[in-house]
């Protein structure tokens, strides 16, 4: 990891350093240091338990870590509060709201001009293929429009940073390449540093810029893959990432308690 806080010229976004984050009776990571870039994506890969989301929650502030630091352009912060975004692989929609009013919730959360945030919110429903469904309530669409709005909702938070936790791992495998394709293009038209988790070799490899793999518990990261050079869109395997993903798949399967 490099502790220079400029790599190629640009300043690191954020930087975990260290952290350490332990439950009674449970070490769930311990010593964990990565850094992004603005505007890159950065990919988590670990087998079923290791930590991921936790990691996750502790970036965005919503748990304690028990050792390390987080920088934010540079400064030491006490947590990113303010600065990240998350979504699950669960919508987390209110069942009883119409999608327009649940993708409206940052808005009232945050205390902002409604009427401003409903055009942008009409604008972004449509730009999601969501025109005319902006009325209807969420167990009135699919599960690909609903993780669709989900995706709105955050954006509408505003943040620089997009933790993503798995948001597309409940979906059929047509309707995620199709989000994984507006993943990328949210990242790139809003500017967004985007952190997601996934447990799909092939997700990580179309979408990252870096991938992090994360040992089982106590995690670690026990490598990180630099993908920048690779151009996107990645539309298919081809050799190199078929070779990568072989590699991936047996540094991971090393790290599954019973394998
Ligand atoms: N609040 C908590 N208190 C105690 N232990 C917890 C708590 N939250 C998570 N854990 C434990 O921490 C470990 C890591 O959980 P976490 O959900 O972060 O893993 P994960 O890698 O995201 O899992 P998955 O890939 O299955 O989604 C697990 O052993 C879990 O049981």
């Amino acid at each position: 990891m490099p502790t220079d806080p400029k790599r190629g010229g640009r300043q690191f976004l954020l930087k975990v350093c260290g952290i350490t984050k332990i439950y009674p009776n449970l070490t769930v990571f311990r010593n964990i240091n990565f850094s992004t870039e603005r505007g890159s994506f950065a990919v988590f890969l670990g087998p079923s338990g290791c930590g991921k989301s936790t990691l996750f929650r502790v970036i965005a502030g919503i748990e304690r870590k028990d050792s390390g630091h987080i920088e934010w352009k540079g400064e030491k912060v006490s947590d990113l509060k303010d600065e990240t975004a998350m979504m699950l692989q669960k919508d987390l929609l209110l069942p009883w709201s119409t999608l327009l009013d649940n993708v409206l919730i940052p808005a009232k959360v945050l205390g902002k001009d409604l009427q401003r945030e409903r055009n942008k919110a009409i604008d972004l429903l449509s730009r999601f293929g969501l025109s005319g469904f902006e009325d209807y309530f969420p167990y009135q669409v699919s599960g690909g429009m609903r993780q669709r709005a989900a995706l709105v909702r955050t954006l509408l938070f505003d943040r620089e940073i997009l933790l993503l936790d798995e948001p597309l791992s409940a979906l059929d495998a047509l309707t995620r390449r199709l989000l994984q394709k507006e993943i990328l293009r949210i990242q790139l038209e809003f500017e967004k540093t985007v952190l997601m988790i996934t447990h799909d070799i092939k997700e990580a490899l179309f979408l990252a810029d870096r991938i992090f793999l994360l040992s089982h518990l106590p995690t670690g990261i026990i490598k990180e893959i630099d993908m920048r050079d690779m151009p996107k869109p990645r539309q298919n395997l081809g050799p190199k990432l078929a070779a990568m993903e072989e590699e991936i798949f047996s540094i991971l399967r090393g790290e599954l308690v019973d394998a």
